[in-house]
């Protein structure tokens, strides 16, 4: 393994530690207090060090699964957030107690995907955040379970935590689970061996990224894990991936768990949750001279480049902007619904705004509510 490279989460400033369902919460669906306590000494410890730290905590299902007396992970969505209003507020208890012995104090943040994507909401949260850290408080972040629905949801936390890595700039990113490093095969098979050091996507190139842990309490197993990771490394920012046993040696820059290193690289935040955080709620189809003009230089979409436009949306909500074959080229912002777009298609602002007044001069999609999501 080569420590030396580990250096940056020692010496990170600012960070963001993830921790999974399945290294909180025992097997019969309650808060594990023990490795609750433990993992809180550790953060707490590097807290009163002068790092601000901000803890993206998973658990809240599983350990409303146990008080509720249901016999495993609920499956449909009613009783997942039923089980997540339970275990959220018990959680954060726990954390409160535990952090409190150290003379710190937590605040709760839940947040959902539609709280950022848009932009006023989006810089919201960032303002919640940094004022914690700015109190001297741990924010303990998680997202809204009880009000998300399948169709906004990041629904693993992994993600999250890349995003909000991100979103406050943090030096780095501690990913802790119930395994010790990433491995190139499901670490149940015996062989399978640990990636120290990941520097290039190619690296993972023949790796088995397989599914959650045996208790079925985590979401996304390896895939979301090396997805945050590719989230936030491309956004400038370290990821080290270990246990939650491995969370004090990890922070002491030891040489432990899968090192993902840092592209040098910081698209805008909004840019990078548009990309990861959401999915098209409509497609806009773009003739070839917009595609060229939204891809290849950098332009906003106006109604004259538009041909065609798919599904339920309104303005503000996000959607893919597609090139003539039907494959998304970006992703943005739209200024206005469904409904209006046909009466716009193929005409010039100017006209728009001649004939139907000067609010609808304004673009489908400004290239600051756009990120591009593939050359065409
Ligand atoms: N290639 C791999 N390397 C490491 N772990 C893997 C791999 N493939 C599958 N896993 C499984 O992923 C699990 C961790 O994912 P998950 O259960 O979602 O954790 P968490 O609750 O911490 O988010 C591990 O328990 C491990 O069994
Ligand atoms: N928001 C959910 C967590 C979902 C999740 O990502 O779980 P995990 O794979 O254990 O990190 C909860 O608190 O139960």
């Amino acid at each position: 393994m080569h420590a030396d490279t580990r250096a940056p989460v020692a010496a990170a400033r600012r960070i963001v530690v993830k921790v999974g369902s399945s290294s909180l919460t025992t097997p019969d669906g309650h808060i594990d207090t023990d490795r609750v306590t433990r993992l809180s000494e550790v953060l707490a410890a590097r807290r009163l060090a002068g790092t601000e730290l901000l803890l993206v905590s998973s658990g809240a299902i599983a350990a409303g699964i146990g008080p509720l007396g249901l016999a495993s992970r609920p499956r449909d969505l009613a009783t997942q957030q039923a089980a997540a209003s339970v275990g959220q507020g018990l959680l954060v208890a726990r954390y409160t107690a535990a952090f409190a012995r150290h003379g710190l104090t937590v605040g709760q943040v839940l947040l959902t995907v539609e709280d950022m994507i848009r932009r006023v909401q989006h810089r919201n949260a960032q303002r919640t955040l940094l004022r914690l850290l700015a109190v001297g408080a741990v924010p303990i972040v998680n997202e809204n379970d009880t009000v998300a629905t399948h169709e906004i949801r990041f629904g693993d936390n992994d993600r999250l935590a890349a995003l909000v890595a991100h979103l406050v700039r943090a030096d780095a990113l501690l990913l802790l689970s119930d395994v010790a490093a990433l491995y190139d095969g499901d670490p149940r098979r015996p062989g399978a061996l640990p990636i120290t050091d990941v520097r290039d996507p190619a690296d993972l190139d023949g790796v088995e990224l397989g599914r959650p842990g045996a208790r079925g309490v985590g979401t996304g197993g390896m895939v979301t894990k090396v997805e945050a990771a590719r989230i936030a490394t491309g956004a400038g920012v370290p990821t080290l991936l270990t246990s939650a046993a491995n969370a004090g040696a990890a922070l002491a820059g030891e040489a432990v768990g899968t090192y993902f290193h840092p592209q040098d690289r910081r698209p805008s935040t909004r840019q990078l949750w548009l990309a990861h955080a959401t999915t098209g709620r409509g497609r806009v189809w773009l003739d070839d001279g917009a595609v060229d003009a939204v891809v290849r230089r950098g332009a906003s979409l106006l109604p004259a480049g538009v041909v065609r436009a798919e599904g339920e949306f309104h303005a503000g909500d996000p959607v893919d902007l597609c090139d003539a074959r039907g494959v998304p080229v970006a992703r943005g912002l739209v200024n206005y619904d469904a409904a209006e777009l046909p009466e716009l298609m193929g005409r010039s602002t100017r006209w728009l705004a001649r004939e139907l007044g000067p609010e609808y001069e304004r673009e489908i999609v400004h290239r600051d509510d756009m990120v591009i999501l593939a050359a065409s």
